[in-house]
């Protein structure tokens, strides 16, 4: 049996989509979390110096899309067809696109603080009307079953509410989606179980 071992920060963060595929396919892994006081002596051992990895059996890949799109093929969450894979990709990709706009690294508060407030007022509406839009009458982002798209759209969501609950208050149907992922028995027991932090 391969041994892998995800290794991220102490936060849901880029390695939280990860975490949920492994939940849904209950594959058994490491989840290592650096200390922030160990990174700067461990980023230089990490290919490429950022963080997540996951090591199967000593191979590392980077990139938490990479990984996660991986783990969704392995697992049949990556979409049916090449066509609704390709759907699952652009989604993930739109919402990754916005969520890689936060300025989540930067050191002045009151310049984060104004580009975080322009994006969860101005521009995440429009995005979350265009999912919205997208999403239709479907139970499912893409296709007519559960797909990583799902995942990521709970995932990221998490995060955006936490910074605006009233995100909450338009385009329902978004919302009505969120807690059908959170209903998943194994998605639901990894929330209960794991560790609770801000981002
Ligand atoms: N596109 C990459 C981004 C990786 C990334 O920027 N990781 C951050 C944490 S979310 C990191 O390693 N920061 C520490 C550093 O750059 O030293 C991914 O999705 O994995």
């Amino acid at each position: 049996m391969s041994h892998y071992k995800l290794t991220y920060f102490n936060l849901r963060g880029r390695g939280e989509i990860i975490r949920y595929l492994f939940a849904y396919s209950g594959i058994k892994y490491e989840d290592y979390r650096i200390e922030w006081a160990d990174w700067p002596s461990i980023k230089p051992t990490i290919p490429f110096g950022k963080v997540p990895i996951l090591e199967i059996d000593g191979v590392i890949i980077h990139q938490s899309l990479a990984i996660a799109r991986y783990l969704a093929k392995e697992n049949g969450v990556a979409g049916k067809t090449p066509l609704e894979q390709a759907l699952v990709d652009a989604i993930v990709d739109t919402i990754d696109d916005f969520m890689s706009m936060f300025p989540w690294a930067e050191k002045d508060h009151d310049v984060k603080q104004r580009v975080f407030d322009d994006l969860l007022t101005n521009t995440a509406p429009g995005l979350l009307q265009d999912l919205e839009k997208f999403l239709g009458n479907k139970n499912w982002l893409v296709g007519e079953s559960l797909t990583w798209a799902d995942f990521y759209w709970d995932v990221c969501s998490t995060t955006l509410l936490s910074l605006k609950s009233d995100l909450e208050d338009s385009n329902p149907k978004l919302w009505v989606l969120k807690r059908r992922v959170q209903a998943l028995p194994a998605i639901a027991a990894w929330i209960q179980q794991r560790p609770k932090t801000i981002l």
